[in-house]
């Protein structure tokens, strides 16, 4: 048995897809259900062994039921795996397309194995037909891919074999039967065969390092929100803030923050519990959301503390956002939740020189004001004071 001895090879990538369908069935289990196509990989994989098995089964089997068994396996698998990306990339997974090329490309696979054998026409028919999965694949990397190395990467692994399966049909078409037939060897065949057995790993390494960014950028965008509302935390609100924050000398008008804070909430966990609490931390997130436009920004500080920046927003258009809020907030209430109201700081910020946390102490000493004054109202912070090197220079 040579190195290149065509069931070695084809045994050889069996193994290591099987390998790897294990590495994607365990990604599968264990990353977030927004990350899909997964499962389809892995089974499209195992069925791509026992096509290897089933073709090397030949004398074992009638080489026919061996031959088309095997083929309807290989093409199933593959169909898997492109089902499996449109998953991923959310798009409706195109099942009745599949279900249709695989029943046609059998029927006529079939039709030239048993009625009129032409092995060139089957080698043809089964390229394009692979060929139109993997096309599939390229145009979903290229239209809803990423911009990052992991797509890129992903995408030109697609493409190479896209283009090996396609200039394998050519030659079935236009080519001799020796220049396609893998077990003859030549050298097409042994090129295309270690291609193929390569390719069987690294497109679903591939396809793991676009999962594995995926789960990455949901991890960090989780680590951004709060959980139960789903609005920005605070770590995700700062970020926020500094590109808001870098961007003010641009805005004439500045920007302003608003602190909001719920009247008496602990009295609403000690007569209906934590969880009618929780209930009601949501909905003031959904409320305050609706009232909101889309450059503003809404974050939870724990317990029932809301923020929400207008960046280019003056004190007298906040103030008017503010109470929309207020209102917004003071009902009606969804069935079965207590009513509830809340009180509102308004802080303005002119100057690229104030911090997050001179803005929001300002804000806080407003709600605090707006608390003592008899609470479901809104107070306005004082000004910021300038700098100190402002006062010198203007001193001077
Ligand atoms: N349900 C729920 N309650 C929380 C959460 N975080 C903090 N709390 C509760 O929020 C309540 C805050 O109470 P206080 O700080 O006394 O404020 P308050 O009762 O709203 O009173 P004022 O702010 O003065 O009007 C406490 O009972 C906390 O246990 C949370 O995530 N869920």
């Amino acid at each position: 048995m040579t190195l290149l001895d065509p069931s070695t090879i084809i045994l050889m990538s069996a193994l290591m897809g099987g390998a790897m369908s294990v590495v994607l069935f365990a990604a599968d289990r264990s990353f977030p259900a927004e990350i899909r196509g997964l499962g389809h990989w892995a089974v499209g994989l195992l069925l791509l062994i026992a096509a290897a098995v089933l073709f090397n089964l030949r004398g074992v089997l009638p080489p026919a039921l061996a031959l088309l068994s095997a083929n309807s396996m290989l093409l199933w698998g593959l169909g898997l795996s492109m089902v499996g990306t449109e998953r991923f990339y959310h798009r409706p997974p195109s099942w009745r397309a599949f279900h249709l090329v695989w029943g046609l490309g059998m029927s006529a696979i079939a039709c030239w194995l048993l009625v009129w054998p032409d092995f060139q026409a089957r080698v043809a028919v089964f390229s394009f037909l692979v060929f139109g999965f993997y096309a599939r694949q390229v145009q979903l990397i290229w239209r809803y891919g990423e911009r990052h190395f992991s797509t890129r990467f992903f995408g030109a692994l697609m493409l190479f074999q896209t283009l090996a399966v396609l200039l394998r049909g050519c030659l079935a078409l236009f080519g001799s039967a020796t220049s396609v037939d893998l077990m003859r060897g030549g050298p097409f065949a042994s090129f295309y065969l270690a291609t193929a057995n390569f390719m069987v790993l690294l497109l679903a390494v591939g396809f793991m390092t676009v999962a594995t960014r995926r789960l990455q950028s949901i991890l960090e965008l989780r680590s951004t929100l709060d959980p139960l509302t789903c609005v920005l935390n605070r770590r995700g609100f700062a970020d926020i803030y500094g590109k808001e924050r870098a961007q003010l000398r641009r805005a004439a008008r500045g920007m302003t923050l608003l602190s909001i804070d719920l009247d008496f909430f602990k009295q609403i966990n000690d007569q209906y519990g934590h969880a009618m609490g929780d209930r009601v931390l949501v909905h003031v997130a959904a409320t305050v959301g609706k009232t909101l436009r889309e450059s503003d920004h809404m974050a939870r500080f724990g317990g029932e503390e809301f923020v929400v920046l207008l960046p280019d927003t003056g004190v007298e258009r906040a103030i008017g956002a503010a109470e929309r809020i207020r209102v917004a907030l003071r009902g009606p209430h969804p069935e079965g939740m207590p009513a509830y109201t809340v009180s509102i700081g308004v802080a303005c910020q002119q100057s690229a020189a104030e911090d997050l946390d001179g803005l929001l102490m300002r804000a806080d000493a407003a709600l605090y004001r707006a608390k003592a004054n008899g609470r479901d109202r809104i107070e306005v912070a004082e000004p910021a004071s300038p700098p100190a090197s402002m006062l010198h220079a203007i001193r001077a």
